[in-house]
This record gives C-alpha cells, sequence and structure tokens, in this order.
C-alpha cells in the first residue's frame, strides 16, 4: 500500500498546524493530519478546533477550512435521525455515515463515536465495534464515553493499533444515570475526573473529550496530562474544542446548551432559499428557459 496511514510512524515533515500547508488551499493535496501531530500543537501551546460532521459536503467543508480532526458523532442521534437522546442510535446507522465523511476529507482525521450498547459488554466487544468503524467505515481512529471502568476496553482497542479518543465529564450515552444535561467534576468529583482521564491516558488513549466540566477542572486536567484534552463546555483551557456543527453554523433552532457560540444563521439562509425557490416555482418563474432542454 502506497497510501499514508493515519497514527502511522511520524514523518520528518513540517508538523500540522504550521507553515503554509495549514491553510491549504481547497483542493490542494494537503498533509494528513496524525496523532503525534495533535501532541505536538498541545506542546507548543496552539489550540486546535474539532468539529462533528455527518457526510460528505459538510466533511470536504471542514476539512477545506483547516479543522483537523472530524467526529462522526453519536450525536447523529439527535441531529440527523430526530431521537430525542443519543441512545437509540446503532452502528448500523452510524457506519454509512461515517464512510461519507471518510471519503470526503483529504487531510483530517475521522473519528467515529461508538454508540451506546457496542462498546460497553466487554474489551472484546468494543474491539470488534472499533474493527467495523475501521473497516467498513474507513475511520482512522475511534471514541467511547467512560473513564477508568473503560481502560480495558480502550487498552483492547489500542492493542489492536487503533488509535482511541476517550470522553469524561457529562457522557450523554449516561445521561439517565448522570441525571440529565449536567456539568460534571463540581468540587470532590474533580479529583475523579482526573483519575479517569489519566487511567485513560495510561491505557494508550490518543486524546480526551471533557464535557460540561468547570473550567478549572479541566484546566487542571490539562496540565497533568500528556495527550491532548478536546473540551466541549469545558472553558478555554483545553488543548482543544470541539462543537457539534449544526449548533456552530446555526442550523439547529431553539436553544441552545450554553457553551454554543453561532458562527452562522445556516436555518436563515437555507430557510430563504426553501421559500425563495417554492414562490418561483408557484408564480411559474422557475425553471426559466436557460433551465430547459429544446
Ligand atoms: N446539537 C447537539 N449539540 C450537542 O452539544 C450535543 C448533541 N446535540 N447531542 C448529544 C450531546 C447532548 N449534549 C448536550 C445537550 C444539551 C445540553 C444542555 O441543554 N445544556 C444546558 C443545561 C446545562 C445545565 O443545566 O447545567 C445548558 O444551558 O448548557 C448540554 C449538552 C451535547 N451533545
Ligand atoms: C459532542 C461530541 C464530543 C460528541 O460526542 C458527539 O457529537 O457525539
Ligand atoms: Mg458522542
Amino acid at each position: 500500500m502506497s497510501t499514508p496511514q493515519h497514527g502511522g510512524p511520524g514523518e520528518a515533515a513540517a508538523p500540522y498546524g504550521s507553515g503554509p500547508s495549514a491553510q491549504a488551499a481547497p483542493g490542494a493535496p494537503g498533509k494528513k493530519v496524525r496523532i503525534h501531530h495533535l501532541r505536538e500543537l498541545k506542546e507548543r501551546g496552539e489550540p486546535w478546533p474539532m468539529l462533528t460532521a455527518y457526510d460528505m459536503y459538510t466533511a470536504e467543508l471542514f476539512d477545506e477550512a483547516g479543522i483537523p480532526v472530524l467526529l462522526v458523532g453519536d450525536s447523529a442521534a439527535n441531529n440527523v435521525f430526530g431521537y430525542d437522546t443519543s441512545l437509540p442510535v446503532t452502528v448500523e446507522e452510524l457506519l454509512p455515515l461515517v464512510r461519507g465523511v471518510t471519503r470526503a476529507v483529504r487531510r483530517a482525521l475521522v473519528v467515529a463515536d461508538l454508540p451506546f450498547g457496542s462498546y460497553q459488554l466487554s474489551p472484546e466487544q468494543a474491539l470488534a465495534t472499533s474493527v467495523r468503524f475501521m473497516k467498513e467505515g474507513r475511520a482512522h481512529a475511534v471514541k467511547l464515553e467512560g473513564g477508568s471502568r473503560f481502560a480495558p476496553h480502550v487498552e483492547a482497542i489500542t492493542g489492536a493499533g487503533v488509535p482511541v479518543m476517550g470522553h469524561i465529564g457529562f457522557t450523554p450515552q449516561s445521561e439517565h444515570n448522570l441525571g440529565g444535561y449536567r456539568v460534571q467534576g463540581r468540587g470532590a468529583a474533580g479529583e475523579e475526573l482526573l483519575a479517569d482521564a489519566l487511567a485513560l491516558q495510561a491505557a494508550g488513549a490518543f486524546a480526551v473529550v471533557m464535557e460540561m466540566v468547570p473550567a478549572e477542572v479541566a484546566k487542571r486536567i490539562t496540565g497533568e496530562l500528556r495527550i491532548p484534552t478536546v473540551g466541549i463546555g469545558a472553558g478555554p483551557d483545553c488543548d482543544a474544542q470541539v462543537l457539534v456543527w449544526q449548533d456552530m453554523a446555526g442550523l439547529r433552532r431553539g436553544r441552545a446548551p450554553r457553551f454554543v457560540r453561532r458562527y452562522a444563521d445556516v436555518a436563515g439562509v437555507l430557510s430563504a432559499a426553501a421559500t425563495a425557490f417554492a414562490d418561483e416555482v408557484r408564480r411559474g418563474e422557475f425553471p426559466a428557459p436557460e433551465h430547459a432542454f429544446q
């Protein structure tokens, strides 16, 4: 195979995020993001962005915009399939989305989120599901929710050569146990969170998401870890920041979580386009002669 693989042995090339290739022109071949690049960004104190993506066009745009890591989140449950929680989404539903995203990217590292029930049963199940996302989804890494209790699962997966991203703090797959969308790690629970992060690192995780964690706790954990932390509602001192793209771009309407900043009004743009199309069809203004064949 001549195609370089993500997460393989490091090249002597300039690290991702430095030099002119950091913002490669659309269509430029660019360099694939590797896990060691993310570690180097942490060492240099350069925060990096991560976004969810669930399809080809968004993946292509985010890749070209220089987002080094794309997550095919189990949040597709809410943001693609319309479930009210992330619990019902299945491997069978997520796999085709992962395939679409990995086909579209040139540089970004694509992380497949393991859905509820597809890894918790045993390290063997976690590895088997990860292998499906790597082989059938062509993902570059997987992500799973949970702390120290999932260290054996992370070890089984990384032991097979598959990079794993952890996820601690508010873990949506456990929302019924956590009592809803609530900040995690306040007070004494902060020490447990640190222990969880260290256990994931020791098990071989290459990064760890911290969701809805007090900023001071996230800062402390980020300082204690060698691997990058990726915050969502975890303050400014994480090594990276992630948002769900429909929140970031204003496609999802209604009240967004407090940790969201909206960078666009995609809902407004799409809604105006659909309304204009509908009006023109109803008025007989579309199609015009140039849209028709003689
Ligand atoms: N569109 C979307 N964005 C997300 O961030 C997201 C998903 N979907 N689906 C899966 C999980 C669920 N997540 C969520 C969902 C809601 C809140 C929320 O409503 N938070 C409130 C209450 C916080 C509190 O009471 O402490 C907030 O104002 O932040 C937070 C995280 C994060 N993930
Ligand atoms: C919010 C991110 C971290 C996530 O797990 C998802 O989108 O599923
Ligand atoms: Mg998720």
